[in-house]
């Protein structure tokens, strides 16, 4: 079994939810990045230790949160070395806008990935876009660099969309996968 690790930020529960389905896809480890930005005790030795390393973020302004931000940059230390050269990535974001610029978080993950030297997994899960679609079909937000989910700026977290969760599982699931075939 592949070791996978979920490191996200989360300021209002929203993208915690989706971290969690990811997760559960994965049979992954969560890894919350809390309100001053740091990791928990033993986090950099857990994503040492990680085949998949999956970044999670909600859009703030455009981009990641400022908690995420700091993770990223104090993972500097592990560049000097590349310490996580040749893991696999990828990547994920909660918003309220169903647009909402989610892709220039997600271009910023994959960006961070590659300074590690690191292997991008994609979404691999077609957009519903037709007639037929409706907001709880799979990957209605339709990102393929990585998971784009979206929830309303009035909905509590236990109200956000069943088809992102499912499509959260599934992303997951896709990345495991991925991992077990390098052996
Ligand atoms: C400071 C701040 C900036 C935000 N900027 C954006 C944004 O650029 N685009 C967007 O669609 N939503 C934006 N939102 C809405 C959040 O992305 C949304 O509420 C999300 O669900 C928060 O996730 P969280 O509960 O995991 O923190 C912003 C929210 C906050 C608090």
């Amino acid at each position: 079994m592949a070791n996978i690790v979920v490191v996200f930020h989360s300021g209002y529960g929203h993208t915690q939810r989706v971290a969690q389905a990811v997760a559960d896809g994965a049979d992954a480890q969560l890894l919350a990045i809390d309100a001053d930005g740091n990791l928990p005790e033993g986090g950099w030795e857990t994503l040492a230790a990680a085949d998949a390393i999956i970044f999670g973020s909600p859009t703030y302004m455009g981009g990641v949160s400022w908690q995420f931000k700091k993770f990223a940059d104090a993972s500097s230390k592990v560049w000097f070395t590349q310490g996580w050269k040749d893991k696999l990535f990828a990547g994920f974001t909660n918003s309220a806008t169903m647009n909402g610029d989610k892709v220039a978080t997600m271009g910023y993950l994959w960006t961070l990935a590659m300074q590690h030297s690191g292997l991008w997994v994609s979404m691999g899960i077609l957009p519903s876009n037709s007639k037929a679609a409706t907001r709880d079909s799979m990957n209605y937000v339709g990102g393929y660099g990585g998971l784009l989910t979206q929830s309303p700026s009035d909905a509590s977290p236990a109200e956000m969309f069943k088809g992102d969760f499912d499509t959260a599982r599934a992303f997951g699931e896709r990345i495991a996968t991925v991992a077990r075939s390098r052996g």
